[in-house]
């Protein structure tokens, strides 16, 4: 990684006005206001529904998976499966609704950010009500985490330690892009009116953006926003405010649900029996560790969607497959018919996608496996006798035999061994950093990287174990 990258990373922590707080805060984040005001008491005032069996609690479990959960909803007593929890009026969910036609600084500036940056399009829009003196939503606004334990404000060194160059990658690009929407934030607004400023006159630097970014990445619910002419619903990131106190488990007691009533936009019921003093939790979605810490700023241990991202490439291929002693001159020009079948799988031609993903409940991507299995075969007549989609399944069984399954499976354990060897350290090295007293940074870095070792591992052990069971039912050579 690059000094340039790791000092635009530690650029973003220093604080400012409206900013976020250095990265040591991240053990018990505090709350924006210092006293915030009661959150349930204003969705009841404001129309909205709460189950009297709730409450907000700070919950001190010391979790292994990162700085711990801060705040949650947790249950007083029983509740049974069904009950209603919290319903939100129309009006409560903060979102970027740009009034057809009307000028605005707030669009012109939001017409600068990427449709894959869609959290700071609607921060932009937390900012302006963040700056309002007496907003609307300031009781909401009041009970958001001063800070974010999201990479983008780790310092440089905690940067490095993630040591997966993909998750670099991202992290520096959402760093380059704050640094410059700042400057443009800048440009945009040195002349204009304090009547017409979008944030109340105040200074918008690359930290207050990056927090505006990850208070929504880390909050806001896509659902049904308004209606396309032809009846379908465009779908729309919200911040839910209560709802989103509601922390993550991929086994959820609590549902989003969207109402088709004029008065509730969107309700959360009880998706099975909530015991009192049990959490209550959502699922915010199949995501990989990498969605998890550069959104959330947390990972989740043995996350059954995570996986390791590689680059479909020639040379990687044939270096896998010189490792697993099965090489082939095919990896770098393959047979015409070969070809045919790549393109079909998007892995060769003009838009191609060559990012291809191994671990995880996956194990390897369909694309990727039927590669290796026509590039690992010179039967033409054999894999024609196939459809794509038994080419791509790793359940159907070996479409194209044993041995040909089996060097298929042996390349992709030399993939993993060589993903592994791009990390400096090992596991064992990473668990006695962990035994020391580190930074929460580091200590998210270090526990982030282990888990991507882990999966490879994993995987390798999974392919280990298919290749054995092949060789038990047909001897297998090496080629
Ligand atoms: C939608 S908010 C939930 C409320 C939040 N705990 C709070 O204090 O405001 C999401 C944030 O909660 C924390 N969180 C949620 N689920 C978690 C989990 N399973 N493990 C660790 N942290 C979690 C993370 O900090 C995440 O960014």
């Amino acid at each position: 990684m690059s000094t340039k990258m790791m000092l635009m990373a530690s650029s973003l922590t220093h604080a400012r006005p409206i900013a976020c707080a250095a990265a040591s805060a991240f053990i018990n984040p505090s709350r924006l206001a210092s006293q915030p005001p009661d959150l349930i008491k204003w969705v009841r005032r404001e129309g909205g529904f709460v189950h009297h069996s709730i409450k907000i609690a700070y919950l001190e479990e010391d979790k292994p998976n990162g700085p711990g959960l801060g705040l949650g909803l947790v249950a007083t007593d029983d509740i049974p499966k069904g009950s209603d929890l919290i319903t939100l009026p129309d009006h409560i969910p903060l979102r970027f609704d740009a009034k057809d036609g009307e000028p605005s600084t707030l669009i012109d500036l939001a017409r600068h950010i990427p449709e894959e940056l869609w959290a700071m399009k609607l921060g932009v829009r937390l900012l302006q009500e963040r700056a309002i003196r007496g907003s609307f939503w300031w009781p909401y606004i009041g009970n958001l985490p001063e800070t974010y334990s999201v990479p983008i404000f780790f310092p440089g060194e905690d940067i490095k330690n993630l040591q997966y160059a993909p998750l670099l990658h991202q992290v520096n690009k959402r760093c380059r892009f704050l640094l410059e929407f700042e400057k443009l934030v800048k440009n945009e607004l040195e002349t204009i009116k304090l009547d017409d400023h979008p944030f109340g006159g105040k200074n918008i630097d690359a930290s207050a953006l990056g927090w505006a970014m990850s208070a929504v990445s880390s909050r806001a619910f896509r659902l049904h926003g308004k209606k396309h002419p032809d009846g379908t619903h465009i779908d729309t990131p919200m911040m839910l405010p209560l709802i989103d106190m509601c922390n993550h488990s991929f086994a959820p007691n609590a549902e989003i649900v969207q109402e088709n009533n004029e008065n509730v936009l969107v309700k959360v019921i009880a998706g099975a029996e909530i015991k009192r003093d049990d959490q209550l939790e959502l699922n915010y979605g199949r995501l990989n560790n990498d969605f998890f810490l550069m959104d959330y700023g947390f990972v989740v241990p043995s996350n059954p969607y995570d996986c390791i991202e590689l680059k479909y490439d020639s040379g990687l291929l044939e270096a896998a497959s010189m490792a697993a002693g099965v090489s082939t001159p095919n990896f770098s020009s393959p047979l015409p018919w070969q070809q045919q079948i790549l393109l079909r799988l998007n892995l060769h031609g003009e838009n191609s996608d060559l990012k291809v993903r191994i671990g995880g409940s996956e194990l390897v991507e369909d694309r990727l496996l039927a590669a290796l299995r026509v590039l690992l075969s010179n039967d033409k007549e054999a894999v024609e006798k196939h459809n794509l989609d038994t080419l791509k399944s790793i359940a159907s069984g070996p479409p194209l035999g044993p041995s040909n399954e089996a060097a298929v499976f042996r390349t992709i354990i030399a993939l993993c061994m060589i993903a592994l060897s791009h990390f400096p350290t090992k596991i064992m090295e990473d668990e006695s950093v962990l035994e020391k007293t580190v930074s929460s940074t580091a200590e998210l870095a270090v526990r982030y990287r282990i888990q991507k070792k882990s999966l490879i591992i994993d995987a390798m052990r999974d392919f280990t174990r298919r290749v054995k069971l092949l060789s038990e039912k047909e001897p297998v050579s090496a080629q």
